[in-house]
């Protein structure tokens, strides 16, 4: 069996269209133009270019699009001015602070100060708080992009076997109470966890969050099954060059699985344009309006 390919690029691509539309609706009807702040401390070199991309595509939205560099040697003090200015900001709907943050700045402290109402990441207590509570109104954005490649793909997944492999804030643990909100028998998995080859082997959606490139081998995948690679690390490749790989070895993977995403081009294509979603429900939540169905 050849898995078809999941791809995360055509569905962002019919998302961002359906944003266009709704952003246009917001500003015709009401006046207003959803603003999405990124801050960025330091200098590394993968988060800038996701930074950058968050800001073209707000911009190529429609949005108002601000950025914050700060230095690498920014303190903990001055990064949460900023947030606690962001948040007074009544042009600002959604502030995205840029993970990871240098060592002397605490992410939870960052997180705690954060107003809930524009963390357009989901990851402040309040907002992991709602989605364990089945009430979130902002849902992380890699795990959301999960769960529309799925609905798209495979269609309902209630009563499958779903494992999540990697417990983040980020990822992991959102991720496994989407699957579960949408009824799926979900494990997870970790660094811990024993005979990990054979967890993996009784699953039918298999997600892998583990940033270890290629780590879950092709014979760890139930025939059939839908794999989900959530990793994007970068190795060394022919002359000199490097390149992307997922934390699924793919070639192997691929001819046992029955949908798989690629690395890149596949979930991770999803995380920027679900911020954006995360932002006009954001700014429309915040003006007193009906949330859009985008
Ligand atoms: N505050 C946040 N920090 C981080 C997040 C996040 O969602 N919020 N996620 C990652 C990085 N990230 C966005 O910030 C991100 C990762 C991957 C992609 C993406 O487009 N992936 C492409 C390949 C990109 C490439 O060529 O490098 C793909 O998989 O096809 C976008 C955003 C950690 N930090
Ligand atoms: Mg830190």
């Amino acid at each position: 069996m050849t898995a078809a390919l999941i791809d995360g690029k055509a569905h962002a691509a019919k998302l961002k269209a359906r944003l266009i539309e709704e952003t246009a609706r917001l500003k015709a009807e009401h006046g207003l133009v959803p603003g999405l702040a990124t801050v960025l401390v330091g200098n590394d070199p993968a988060s800038e270019v996701y930074v950058r991309n968050k800001n073209k595509t707000a911009e190529a939205l429609g949005f108002k699009s601000v950025h914050h560099h700060l230095a690498e040697t920014a303190s903990e003090a001055e990064v949460l001015d900023l947030v606690r200015a962001l948040n007074a900001d009544p042009s600002v709907h959604g502030i995205l602070v840029q993970m990871p943050l240098p060592k002397q700045i605490r992410e939870q402290a960052v997180l705690d100060v954060l107003d809930p109402a524009k963390d357009v990441d989901a990851l402040t207590p309040t907002n992991a708080g709602l989605l364990l509570s089945g009430r979130a109104k902002l849902v992380s954005c890699t795990p959301a992009g999960m769960m529309i490649l799925l609905k798209e793909t495979i269609g309902a997944v209630a009563g499958l076997e779903a494992l999540v492999i990697g417990r983040s804030l980020l990822f992991g643990k959102p991720a496994a109470l989407l699957l579960q909100a949408a009824n799926a028998t979900v494990t997870m998995a970790h660094s811990k966890t024993r005979d990990l080859a054979e967890v993996c082997r009784r699953a039918d959606i298999l997600v892998a969050a583990i940033g270890k490139p290629e780590f879950v081998r092709g014979d760890w995948v139930k025939p059939g099954a839908t794999v989900i690679d959530v990793g994007i690390n970068r190795v060394p490749a022919a002359e000199g060059k490097t390149k992307l790989v997922g934390d699924v070895a793919f070639a192997e993977a691929v001819e046992r699985a029955g949908h798989i995403t690629p690395v890149p081009g596949g979930v991770g294509a999803m995380t920027i344009i679900c911020l954006m979603r995360n932002t006009l429900i954001a700014a429309a939540a915040l003006a007193g309006l009906a949330v859009p169905s985008v």
